[in-house]
């Protein structure tokens, strides 16, 4: 039988580390060793937080103190942050110290650039090593094996998971048309915003919105990630959980006014993806629920003379967050990628 890994949760009454709570539980080679939320909270059993995990999770929750951090090099192999990007950027390093392999969910360590942290996340980032020395773990585009034995992997934002996967294929094709900026629009639930009360994603605020409109910090996240400029729009739906994203891209003609066909571009597809366990490719665009609660990225490509659209259906919580850093941390141990999450 495999050893046990040991794993720390901070973050674990927020909504993405519930649902990593859930996953890691069943994972065959995983032991639970603490799951936290924030220093001042209350201690509490994760099911009174979360009535629908009675009967199948039993784990309390304790509230964080920094004075935890010596003991990690002891306690864990492993701590998966689901954090505020500042609270990560501040623990991600001190546990690294410790010897720990650190899985942060946040945005503390996707960006290569230290200049746009102030801009973009409104604080100042004061481990600019650690932007170099952490993996951007999007298991579907970063293939290299080596890349998973980083201490620290950075796991990408949720619409930036739905529009890198939507759009790598065919930018890196060389297909495009490069004087047209790629399009996203991207409709996300109100559980992409936490579960911390705010007016803004109170019932009887929500209704669909665009918002953060050419600001919003995944798109400096999706421009790094495809090595473009793009137009992104992201919004907010009157749904709980997952997003539908857009994206739209224009083909190049070549020197005889000849396009690539729709087989040209779903043969990108099929090679991209076609043996990637976590992306469905559909012959239909996919609707949320289709997607909601599971860890697929769901991808549906239509082409029609030298317009392409490329819809992107994922679980924000799962594979824009929870199932994506589990598929990572089962790439970084050597276990099946989808051990846990089928
Ligand atoms: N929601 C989503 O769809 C996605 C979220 N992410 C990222 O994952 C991270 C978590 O997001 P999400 O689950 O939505 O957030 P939530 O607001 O639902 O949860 C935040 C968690 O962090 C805890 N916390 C807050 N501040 C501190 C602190 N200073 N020290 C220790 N614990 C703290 C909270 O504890 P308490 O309950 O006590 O307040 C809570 O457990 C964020 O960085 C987010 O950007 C990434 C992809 C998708
Ligand atoms: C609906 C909603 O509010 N969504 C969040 C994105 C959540 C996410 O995945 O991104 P980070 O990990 O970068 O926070 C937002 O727009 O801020």
């Amino acid at each position: 039988m495999q050893q046990s890994h040991q794993v720390w949760v901070l973050g674990a009454s927020g909504y993405s580390g519930a649902a990593l709570c859930r996953i890691l539980a069943r994972h065959p080679s995983v032991n639970i060793a603490g799951a936290f939320s924030s220093a001042g909270s209350s201690p509490v059993e994760i099911n009174k937080l979360y009535p629908e995990l009675s009967g199948q999770l039993e784990l309390m929750v304790e509230p964080w103190c920094d004075s935890l951090i010596t003991e990690a090099a002891s306690a864990v192999d492993s701590v998966f942050l689901a954090l505020p990007h500042e609270a990560s950027a501040f623990l991600a390093p001190l546990l690294l110290q410790q010897g720990c392999r650190v899985y942060d969910l946040s945005g503390a360590f996707r960006l290569d650039d230290v200049n746009n942290y102030p801009l973009y996340y409104g604080f100042e980032h004061t481990h600019p090593e650690l932007l170099a020395a952490a993996n951007y773990a999007l298991p579907e585009l970063n293939q290299s094996n080596a890349a998973y034995d980083a201490p620290l992997q950075s796991l990408p934002g949720c619409y930036p998971t739905a529009a890198t996967l939507a759009l790598a294929p065919l930018l890196q094709s060389g297909l495009c048309d490069s004087a047209q900026m790629p399009v996203v629009t991207a409709v996300s639930g109100v559980s992409g915003a936490g579960r911390k009360a705010s007016l803004t994603t109170s019932f009887c605020e929500v209704s669909l919105q665009p918002y953060a409109v050419l600001t919003h910090r995944h798109q400096i996240e999706l421009e790094q990630n495809l090595k473009c400029e793009l137009i992104f729009v992201p919004q907010l739906g009157n749904f709980k959980r997952g997003i539908v994203a857009t994206a739209v891209v224009t083909l190049k003609a070549d020197a005889d006014g000849r396009v690539p066909d729709k087989a040209v571009v779903e043969a990108l597809y099929q090679q991209a993806y076609g043996h990637q366990p976590a992306i469905r490719l559909r012959d239909q665009p996919a609707k949320i629920d289709d997607v909601a609660h599971t860890p697929f990225c769901d991808l549906y490509v239509q082409v029609v003379g030298r317009k392409v659209v490329i819809i992107a259906a994922l679980d924000n919580l799962l594979k824009g967050a929870a199932s994506q850093a589990v598929q990572v941390f089962n790439l970084s141990n050597g276990f099946d990628s989808m051990e846990a999450l089928l």
